[in-house]
């Protein structure tokens, strides 16, 4: 289906235009729709034009067919139909360097990210019958890991749309640590922060006894970003003995389900080389749920970790989507 017309940027629903705090379900489908649409065909192109995530940055700055990109007008339609079928594009690096710039032009667009997380905060509900972190605090508590007698476990949560969801309001959690690549600029509690950016711990004090990464990594456009994601994690988890230590990850069910490079064993199998065991799975209508420990006496190097340093497909079939995680070599 060609998907044209509809910027992102959207009309008066995201929080910079003021009052407006809602927007109907099928435009918030609609938003979410394009945005990933837009995330894909510039992983695409990135990946045509052999260039890393960060060549938009500095294309910007001066090169030509970029900018002509980035000053076409949104909807145009010859554009937007060769985005459709980008992968068909020829090798023509100045026309490949110009579509980037066009779908960078919308992606970096403030107001469309604004409103893409508000659509998104909206979908929590929509998706999966509340936010995620409901099931991590239902786990914590039956793990006998929270104590809500004054002494609640901390937390950092990657990839934060709201301070009210339950590991901020449910007593389980302080502090607890919001961060968010964007920032719909509605919730002061949030910051904006790459989490890859994030500085590293000196001490426990900038540690945690609980990272949350709901939905985060299958937004990160490669399996190597997605494979330094997770090997990052547990730079965050304390170090302080007898302290618990987990990560939670949400991830599109067809992630696990549907993929010809990943299965929920393949995840389980590559966060133990990271030194992670799961303690907890859920698959449900749409997303599945699991918590690990970590300890780092558990993490493995050699050919137990090389194993993961690989793409190698695990099935086949018809539908089946690639969504893979790499760890560095
Ligand atoms: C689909 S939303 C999910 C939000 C929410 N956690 C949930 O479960 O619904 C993904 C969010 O992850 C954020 N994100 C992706 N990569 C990130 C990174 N490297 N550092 C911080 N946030 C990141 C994006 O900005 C986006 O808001």
């Amino acid at each position: 289906m060609l998907r044209r017309g509809t910027s992102i940027t959207g009309k008066a629903v995201g929080p910079r235009r003021g009052a407006v705090k809602t927007i109907k379900p099928a435009k918030t489908r609609k938003i979410i729709r394009r945005y990933h649409f837009l995330t894909q065909c510039q992983q695409k192109l990135l990946a045509k034009l052999k260039l890393g995530p960060e060549a938009p940055g500095t294309l910007q700055l001066g090169d030509a067919a970029f900018l002509e990109g980035m000053g076409v007008a949104p909807g145009d339609e010859e554009v937007e139909r060769l985005l459709v079928q980008v992968q068909k594009v020829g090798e023509d690096k100045r026309a490949l360097r110009r579509l980037l710039g066009y779908v960078h032009r919308e992606l970096q667009d403030e107001e469309g990210l604004a409103n893409y997380q508000l659509a998104s905060r909206q979908g929590q509900d929509a998706r999966r019958g509340g936010d995620s972190s409901k099931v991590l605090v239902e786990w914590m508590k039956e793990l006998g890991a929270a104590r809500e007698d004054g002494n609640p476990l901390s937390a950092l949560e990657i990839g934060s749309l709201s301070c009210d969801n339950k590991i901020s309001t449910s007593g389980v959690f302080n502090p607890v640590v919001r961060i968010d690549l964007n920032n719909s600029n509605d919730d002061k509690g949030i910051t904006k922060q790459d989490f890859m950016q994030r500085p590293l711990p000196r001490s426990d004090t900038d540690r945690f006894n609980v990272v949350s990464c709901s939905l985060v990594l299958n937004f990160v456009p490669t399996p190597s970003g997605r494979g330094a994601m997770c090997e990052r994690l547990s730079q965050f988890l304390l170090r302080e003995p007898d302290q618990p230590r987990y990560v939670f990850i949400v991830l599109p069910l067809p992630c696990l389900e549907n993929s010809r490079y990943m299965t929920r064993a393949h995840l389980d199998g590559l966060l133990g080389a990271l030194g992670y065991t799961s303690v907890r799975y859920r698959a449900a209508k749409k997303v599945c749920y699991a918590l690990y420990s970590w300890s780092e006496e558990d993490v493995k190097t050699g050919k137990e970790r090389a194993a993961y340093t690989r793409r190698k497909q695990l099935r086949d079939g018809p539908g089946m989507n690639n969504f893979s995680i790499q760890l560095d070599k």
